[in-house]
C-alpha cells in the first residue's frame, strides 16, 4: 500500500500522461498509485490519507465521461481526515469560459465530504474568462493547458508537486 491514492480519468490521454509525471515527480509507484477512475470502487479511496484526483473538461464546463459518471458515488464516501490535491488539463483558449471547472466542481463536493484541499495555484501566467476551479485569484489545484501552453507543463508540476509534498506533511 502506498501513501498517496491518485484517482484520474482521461479521454484523448493528457490528462493521464499528466499524472504519470506527477507520479513520477513524487518518487514513483512505490509512493503513489495510479487507478484510472473506471476501476475505482468506493472503498479504493479510504485506503488513502492523501489522494491526488485528475480531471480534464470537456463538452463545455462538464465532467470528463468517467467521472461524470462515477461523481454521485461521492456523495457516499466519507473525506474527513484526508488531504486532496487536484490536478486537471484544460484549454483556457478554446474554452475560456470554462477553463477547467471539472476540477472546481469535483473540489466542491469532496470538500464538502470533509476533505481538506491542498496545492493551490496562482492563476498567474493564465489568461481565461471564467473558471469554477477558480478560488479568488488561485485555482484549487494545479491547471496544465496541453493545447496551449505545454512547455510550461513540467516546470509547473515540479513545482506544485513540491508544494503538495510540503502541505502533505511527507
Ligand atoms: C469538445 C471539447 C470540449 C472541451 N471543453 C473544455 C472546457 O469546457 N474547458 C476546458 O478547460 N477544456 C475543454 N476542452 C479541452 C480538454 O479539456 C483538453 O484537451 C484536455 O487536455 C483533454 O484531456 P484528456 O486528453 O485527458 O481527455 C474541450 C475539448 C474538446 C475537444
Amino acid at each position: 500500500m502506498t501513501q498517496i491514492g491518485m484517482f484520474f480519468g482521461t479521454t484523448t490521454g493528457k490528462t493521464a500522461e499528466a499524472a504519470e509525471k506527477i507520479q513520477e515527480a513524487f518518487g514513483g509507484e512505490d509512493v503513489v498509485t495510479l487507478i484510472e477512475i473506471p476501476d475505482a470502487e468506493n472503498d479504493d479511496f479510504s485506503s488513502y490519507n492523501f489522494l491526488l484526483i485528475g480531471c480534464p473538461t470537456w463538452d463545455i464546463g462538464e465532467l470528463q465521461s468517467d467521472w461524470d459518471a462515477f461523481f454521485p458515488n461521492l456523495d457516499s464516501i466519507d473525506f474527513s481526515g484526508k488531504k486532496v490535491a487536484y490536478f486537471g488539463t484544460g484549454d483556457q483558449v478554446g474554452y475560456a469560459d470554462n477553463y477547467m471547472d471539472a476540477i472546481g466542481m469535483i473540489e466542491a463536493k469532496i470538500s464538502e465530504k470533509g476533505g481538506q484541499t491542498v496545492g493551490y495555484w496562482s492563476t498567474d501566467g493564465y489568461e481565461f474568462d471564467g473558471s469554477k476551479a477558480d478560488r479568488g485569484g488561485k485555482f484549487c489545484g494545479l491547471a496544465l493547458d496541453e493545447d496551449n501552453q505545454s512547455e510550461l507543463s513540467d516546470e509547473r508540476i515540479e513545482a506544485w508537486v513540491a508544494q503538495v509534498k510540503t502541505e502533505f506533511g511527507i
